[in-house]
């Protein structure tokens, strides 16, 4: 499935956040979202996911179909939205929060069908939360219920993933778990679209990038070895790194004696 904004302006009452947003991420491909806080990244998720309805949704297009109008069922059978962090509400079970993806699939007063059951056990499979199955929602790390709305994300078996920041709680080993995951997603032709605070992530793992500046337009886009050089880096943080080659990676380093010096 391939997502196309073409000059997407949004306003929070007279707080004008994104600026005429053009990209498209076509079908396949991992696309990072990358900038300093509050550019308005979560803001262009919720666009995309149609929390905040409104006439901005006519620049938004799934296969050339403007979302605008298309009821909150249709769009969750196509996107799946993992937040940036979510409380929840009621001790609900592991699992049942993962069977909570099929809602957009479930009608009437049947309730869950064996085939609902299977995808929410695969997903906590593939996220390697199956032990927590039966533990409370509440109880658990912050690591652990991001690993839990991914499973969500991924028993609702949408063809778009949109992921705001996936990884910010979760251990080294499980962050590479998860990019892992994500990119077997690419390879079965899912389209993603992922908002990550790590340049290096975006590097090692993404396709392409579209960074927003603080003026919540984009100041850049394409593949990260080209959009993420010194200069653009420099643009939206200012003098705290640069950009070095390990073998054929391209790695971000913070000017580490500089911190060590403050
Ligand atoms: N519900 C809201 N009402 C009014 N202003 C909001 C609302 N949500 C966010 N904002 C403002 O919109 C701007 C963009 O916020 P947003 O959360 O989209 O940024 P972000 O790029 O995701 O930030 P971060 O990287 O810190 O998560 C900020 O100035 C924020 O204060």
């Amino acid at each position: 499935m391939t997502i196309h904004v073409e000059q997407l302006s949004f306003s929070y009452g007279s707080h004008q956040v994104l600026r005429e947003i053009s990209f498209s991420v076509p079908k396949g491909q991992l696309c990072g979202l990358f900038g300093p806080n509050g550019t308005g990244k979560t803001t262009l998720f919720k666009c995309l996911t149609g929390v905040m309805p409104g006439k901005h949704e006519q620049h938004i297009f799934l296969e050339d179909k403007p979302l605008h109008g298309m009821p909150p069922k249709q769009r969750a059978q196509m996107m799946a939205y993992v937040p940036q962090e979510h409380t929840p509400p009621f001790p609900y079970q592991v699992k049942e929060v993962v069977l909570m993806g099929r809602t957009p699939y479930m009608g009437g007063v049947y309730g869950p069908k064996t085939s609902d059951y299977e995808a929410a056990v695969e997903a906590m499979e593939k996220t390697g939360i199956t032990s927590l199955a039966e533990v409370p929602y509440t109880q658990l790390s912050g690591g652990q219920r991001q690993l839990t709305l991914l499973a969500r994300a991924f028993a609702q078996q949408t063809e778009m993933l949109l992921l705001d920041e996936p990884t910010a709680s979760l251990d080294f080993k499980n962050q590479m778990l998860l990019w892992k995951t994500i990119r077997s997603n690419m390879k079965a032709g899912k389209t993603a679209i992922i908002c990550t605070h790590d340049p290096n992530h975006v590097f090692w793992f993404c396709d392409a990038v579209v960074v927003l500046g603080r003026q919540g337009s984009i100041i850049a886009q394409g593949r990260p070895q080209d959009v993420l050089t010194d200069e653009v880096l420099r643009e939206i943080y200012g003098e705290i790194s640069q950009v070095e080659q390990i073998g054929h990676r391209s790695v971000v380093m913070p000017f580490l004696d500089t911190v060590m010096d403050m």
